[in-house]
């Protein structure tokens, strides 16, 4: 019997997390914009592969270039400029059918001296990550923003009652903890009119707003639906993180109509009550240890009835079911 032959399967290559800090001086007021991009091609690279002809391969360092050079023209949005990128390489090589782009974006705040905020000092913000990615394939675009490292904490109005219990059961039932997590969440934005999974992709005529794609504004969805979350998890009694999260995914998608569905990776951040009798103390819900590990976990995707989730657009992102 012969065996198989042997054959390439998919691939993609890139160039990973190049780190791009885009200062824009053209008052004496700095911005800054801050991210890390990763940009990753697809289509016809067998040769390089199956035969060591490179005649495809554009260079991993000169994807790097084009990410700085397409930074000089100022940032935006990382959904935008990620699109950007995605356009560039599948327009200006044909054999490029495709790729995932993607990107952390990192915020800094002015320095406050004097009470007034600096022109151009500034700090790392305490705030949360913010991740998009973009996903070519063919003419299609899947555009997925999101956010990591959002640590949030409520003191009461969280519970967890109502378990089975087995042999292996000690933990016990509370109408009154601590709940905190560390929300990563990804959500996929809604496929426009008129565009098409082939032909047909359009060219950013007609809506006029947002980040000149044609598109959402991808920076004011990002700030609705961190507010959204952050005024689900504060509004709404838990009864387990669970239901939390279900809370949080379904007030983004029925407040937010450009998105099609909303995913969630969160642990649950134990806060267990210390035992104070020991030094004849009691403690009504008030000293904690706060747990690093282990921690639950808690996945899952909120979606629209009907509406179908594409699989290309969430491949690669690790951490989520
Ligand atoms: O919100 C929770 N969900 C669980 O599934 C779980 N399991 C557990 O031990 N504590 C909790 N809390």
């Amino acid at each position: 019997m012969t065996e198989p032959a042997i054959v390439l399967g998919p691939n993609q290559y890139g160039k990973a997390e190049v780190r791009v800090v885009k200062v824009t001086r053209e008052t004496a007021r700095h911005e800054i914009e801050d991210l890390n991009v990763t940009s990753q091609l697809r289509g016809d690279f067998d040769r390089a592969h199956l035969a060591g002809d490179n005649s495809h391969v554009i260079a991993t360092d000169t994807q790097k270039n084009t990410v700085f050079a397409f930074a000089r023209g100022g940032i935006g949005s990382p959904e935008a400029f990620l699109l950007r990128l995605a356009e560039h390489f599948t327009s200006e090589f044909d054999w490029v059918s495709g790729g995932r782009w993607e990107a952390e974006s990192f915020a800094w705040d002015r320095i406050e001296v004097q009470g007034a905020a600096h022109d151009h000092s500034f700090v790392r913000s305490g705030r949360e990550t913010r991740t998009a990615v973009v996903v070519a394939d063919g003419a299609a675009r899947h555009v997925i923003g999101g956010l990591k490292g959002l640590t949030v904490l409520k003191t009461t109005e969280s519970g967890f009652e109502g378990f089975p219990r087995d042999q292996y059961t000690t933990l016990a039932e509370t109408s009154d903890r601590v709940l905190a997590t560390d929300v990563a969440a990804r959500w996929l934005y809604a496929r426009r009119e008129g565009e098409g999974e082939g032909e047909g992709e359009g060219e950013g005529e007609g809506e006029g707003e947002g980040d000149g794609d044609g598109g959402p504004d991808y920076d004011a969805s990002y700030e609705r639906v961190r507010a959204l979350l952050l005024e689900a998890f504060a509004q709404r009694h838990s009864p387990a993180l669970q239901a939390t999260l279900f809370e949080m995914g379904s007030r983004v998608l029925e407040e937010c109509p450009e998105i099609a569905e909303i995913r969630f990776s969160m642990p649950n951040k134990h806060h267990f009550v210390v035992d104070l009798t020991p030094f004849g103390l009691d403690n009504p819900n008030e000293v904690f240890y706060a747990a690093d590990r282990p921690y639950g976990l808690i996945e899952a995707a909120v979606t629209r009835e009907g509406v179908v989730s594409p699989a290309a657009a969430w491949e690669g992102i690790a951490g989520f079911c």
